[in-house]
C-alpha cells in the first residue's frame, strides 16, 4: 500500500487542505520551521498512531486547538502482486472524500476539497482516519469509514518505517530500541503477535505488582509464572521467525558492501533469558533477586538483539559513520522482510541528508528504489532527483514545497 492523499486538521502548522503524493518517491522541501518534519509526523500517525518525534499527543495538536485529525487514502503501491488492493486507485488521482462525503466524519470541513473531489472519480483501496481529543483524551482510529478500536488496523495497511537522526540509537541506544525494531517486523509478519505481547506485558505487570508486594504468595506467583511462560513463548517464537527472515536479508545486504567489518560482525537474537532452560524454571530460580529488584527481570520484556564485533557491542568498536552504514542496512533489511509479504513499506526520510554522505546517501537511495517501497524524504533546498542521488534513477517522482504549512505540490 502507498498513501496517495493525506488531510489533516489542526495539526501542528499544517493547513487543512488535501495533498496528493506519489506512491514511489516524494521530496518535502522548504524552510526551517516550515512545516516539513509535521507533514512527516502526520503521515507517520497514519502508521504508528503516535508521533515519532514526541510523546504527547498534546504537542501536536495546533495551538488554541483541543483536537486534531489525520485522514489518509491510500492506492495499491508499487509492489505487483500481494496486499489487498481491491478497488485501487494506482492513477494517483485523489479524492479525499471518495465514498464518504464527511471525511469520516472527523470534523474536516466539506467545502474545502471541492476541487479534489470533482477530480477524483474512483476509490481509494483503503482509507485510513485517526483524530485525537487532547481534552477529553479520546482517540477515534477508523478504516475504510468504520471505527476500529486497535491502532494494529491502521498499521497493518501501512507499514511506515522512520529514518531521522535519532534512527541511530538503534545501535548506539539500549535493549528498548532494538526490541522496538524487531518487533515492528513481527507485528507486520505474525499477525497474532500484538495480541500475545500485549497480553504479555499485561502479566509483567501484574506480576510485578506482586513482585512489589513484600511478602509474596508463592501460589498466586506460580499462577502468573504458568502465563508468563505461555505467552512468553509465543511472543518469543513469533520474534525468532522472524528474526531468521531479518538476518538473512541483513546478511544478503552485508554481502554487498565492501565494508571491513562486515566479516567480523555478528548478530544474535537474545530472547530475555537463558532459552535452554524454560522460563518457569528459570524465574523459579531467581525469585529472590526479582523479589529484592521489585520487577520482573526475565522474559521477552529483556530480549535483545546483539550486534557484536569480537565479542564487543558494535558501538564500542564502529566508527559513528559505521554504525549508520549498518542501522541503514538494518532498515532497509526490515523492507525487504515485508516484501514478500506483499507489504510495501513507507519510508519517512526526516532531516537525513545532513547525517549522510553522499555515497550513504546514494546507498540507501538505490536500495530503496530496488525494494520498490514508498518514500517521504525532506530537504531544506529544492533537490532534484539527479542531485539528491547522481546516477539513480527516481521513478514516479513528485516534490512538495512547504512554506508556513501550506503544502503546494509543484510538476
Ligand atoms: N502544535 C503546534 N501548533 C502550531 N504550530 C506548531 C505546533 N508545533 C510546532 N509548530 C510550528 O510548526 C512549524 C513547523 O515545524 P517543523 O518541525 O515541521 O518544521 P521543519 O520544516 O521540519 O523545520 P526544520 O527544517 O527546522 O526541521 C514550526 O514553526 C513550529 O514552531
Amino acid at each position: 500500500m502507498a498513501l496517495i492523499t493525506l488531510q489533516t486538521e489542526h495539526f501542528r502548522n499544517l493547513a487543512a487542505k488535501p495533498v496528493n503524493f506519489s506512491p514511489a518517491f516524494n521530496l518535502i522541501y522548504g524552510a526551517n520551521g516550515s512545516g516539513k518534519t509535521s507533514l512527516l509526523e502526520a503521515i507517520g500517525y497514519l502508521g504508528i498512531g503516535r508521533s515519532f518525534r514526541v510523546s504527547r499527543h498534546q504537542a501536536v495538536v495546533q495551538h488554541l486547538q483541543q483536537k486534531f485529525t489525520v485522514f489518509g487514502g491510500l492506492d495499491a503501491g508499487t509492489l505487483d502482486g500481494g496486499g489487498s488492493n481491491s478497488g485501487a486507485n494506482s492513477s494517483g488521482v485523489s479524492n479525499p472524500y471518495a465514498g464518504n462525503s464527511d471525511a469520516l466524519n472527523f470534523g474536516i470541513p466539506n467545502s474545502e476539497p471541492k476541487a479534489a473531489l470533482e477530480a477524483g472519480a474512483s476509490s481509494y483501496a483503503h482509507r485510513l482516519g485517526i483524530s485525537r481529543d487532547v481534552g477529553l483524551k479520546e482517540t477515534v482510529l477508523r478504516v475504510d469509514g468504520e471505527p476500529v478500536r486497535n491502532l494494529s488496523a491502521l498499521a497493518r495497511h501501512l507499514p511506515v518505517s522512520v529514518i531521522d537522526p535519532g534512527v541511530f540509537d538503534i545501535v548506539a541506544g539500549g535493549p528498548g530500541k532494538r526490541r522496538q525494531f524487531l518487533d515492528w517486523s513481527v507485528f507486520h509478519v505474525e499477525r497474532s503477535f500484538g495480541g500475545a505481547w500485549q497480553q504479555c506485558q499485561r502479566v509483567i505487570s501484574q506480576r510485578n505488582q506482586t513482585l512489589r508486594n513484600g511478602r509474596i504468595d508463592e501460589t498466586l506467583m506460580r499462577a502468573w509464572d504458568a502465563q508468563y511462560d505461555l505467552l512468553s513463548n509465543r511472543v518469543t517464537d513469533a520474534r525468532l521467525v522472524t528474526f531468521a527472515m531479518f538476518k538473512e536479508a541483513f546478511w544478503l545486504l552485508l554481502g554487498e558492501t565492501d565494508a571491513a567489518w562486515a566479516n567480523e560482525l555478528k548478530l544474535e537474537f537474545y530472547p530475555g533469558w537463558d532459552h535452554a532452560q524454560p522460563l518457569s524454571e528459570v524465574l523459579v530460580s531467581h525469585r529472590d533477586q526479582e523479589r529484592r529488584m521489585g520487577h520482573t527481570l526475565y522474559g521477552p520484556n529483556r530480549a535483545d538483539i546483539r550486534l557484536k564485533i569480537q565479542g564487543r557491542p558494535v558501538a564500542e568498536i564502529l566508527s559513528r559513520g559505521q554504525q549508520k552504514t549498518l542501522v541503514i542496512l538494518m532498515k532497509i533489511a526490515q523492507g525487504m522482510v515485508l516484501r514478500p509479504l506483499g507489504k510495501q513499506v513507507t519510508f519517512l526520510l526526516d532531516d537525513i541528508n545532513a547525517e549522510l554522505d553522499s555515497r550513504h546517501r546514494q546507498m540507501l537511495a538505490e536500495k530503496l528504489r530496488l525494494l520498490q517501497c514508498q518514500v517521504f524524504i525532506t530537504s531544506i533546498e529544492q533537490q532534484t532527483p539527479d542531485t539528491l542521488w547522481p546516477g539513480i534513477t527516481t521513478p514516479d517522482f513528485k516534490m512538495f514545497h512547504v512554506e508556513h504549512g501550506q503544502v503546494t505540490g509543484e510538476h
